[in-house]
């Protein structure tokens, strides 16, 4: 196993509900090694987010640990870029300001951080807009320069929560193809959280399925397809993956299923690609 950039140790959860706290995380353990992209799915309202607060140290565990080149960052915040769904842009600041934001947040002086912004927008498709409102942009544009406002933070880490979930499916597959493409140049490492499985087996190194609430890792599924991925040409690995999460999500009845590699498999048939976690 490589050596892991991020470590997520027995971590256990338990948020306030009327009646009394709700356990939402129950042991999960990832374990994400430098360069890699790691896509976390599961049922809806298992805990992804939740975990990804964790991660980031904006939420500390009732118990477990989060580590980070082997130090022990639980429930501090530093080592990791967000980003949401909702873009965040502030309108009234132009795409190369709001980028810079993310700099000028860590103390660097308006003009320098411009500058430096500057370089990185033509990368992201962004230098003919570096001057335009978020207005004036498109939901794939708005999506771009906030992920670059997170990568310019030069964080260890990208968490990356349902970042093209609000894009029409159009937008979304260029989005993907893009990120698939910049990613496989500069190799961040990233969790990503995202209900797309066909996104997931796209983007990841491993596919991370949770259970349902509260959460443990359920299966880990390794995609080891060359990047970058096309969401509408994936290779035979990546579609035996995306087969074997949509049947452990219960989205699958047990029939053949297009593009799956074998009739009748279910997620333990295919052994050594997929590893089961011991919770
Ligand atoms: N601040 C909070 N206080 C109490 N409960 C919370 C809080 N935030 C989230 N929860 C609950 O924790 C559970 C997990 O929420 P979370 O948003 O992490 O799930 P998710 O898997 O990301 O959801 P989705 O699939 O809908 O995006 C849910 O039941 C949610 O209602």
């Amino acid at each position: 196993m490589r050596d892991a950039l991020l470590q997520v140790r027995d971590v256990h959860l338990a948020l306030p509900a009327p009646g009394g706290p709700r356990p939402v995380l129950a042991g999960v353990d990832l374990h994400v090694p430098r360069g890699s992209f790691t896509c976390v799915v599961g049922p809806s309202g298992c805990g992804k987010s939740t975990l990804l607060g964790v991660v980031a140290g904006l939420r500390r565990p009732d118990r477990g640990r989060v580590l980070l080149d082997g130090r022990d960052v639980t429930g501090t915040t530093g080592h990791a870029a967000w980003m949401a769904q909702d873009d965040l842009l502030l309108e009234w600041r132009t795409v190369v300001d709001n980028v810079a934001l993310g700099l000028q947040v860590q103390g660097l002086r308006r003009r320098e951080a411009r500058a430096r912004v500057r370089d990185l927008l033509s990368g992201f498709g962004l230098a003919d807009h570096a001057d335009a409102r978020p207005s004036e942009l498109s939901g794939g544009l708005r999506q771009r320069a906030a992920l670059a406002r997170t990568v310019v933070q030069g964080r260890d880490l990208l968490l990356l929560d349902e970042p093209f979930g609000a894009l029409d499916a159009l937008t979304r597959l260029h989005l993907q193809r893009w990120l698939a493409a910049t990613w496989a140049a500069h190799r961040w490492t990233v969790v990503m959280v995202t209900h797309d499985v066909r996104e997931a087996v796209t983007l990841a190194d491993e596919v991370v399925r949770l259970s349902d609430r509260p959460a443990h890792v359920a299966v880990r599924h390794v995609v080891d397809d060359p990047h970058p991925r096309h969401p509408a040409a994936l290779g035979a690995g990546a579609r035996r993956v995306e087969h074997e999460v949509l049947a452990g999500l219960g989205v699958l009845d047990g029939q053949d299923t297009p593009g799956a590699p074998e009739s009748g498999r279910g997620t333990s048939g295919v052994r050594g690609r997929s590893r089961a976690s011991t919770p």
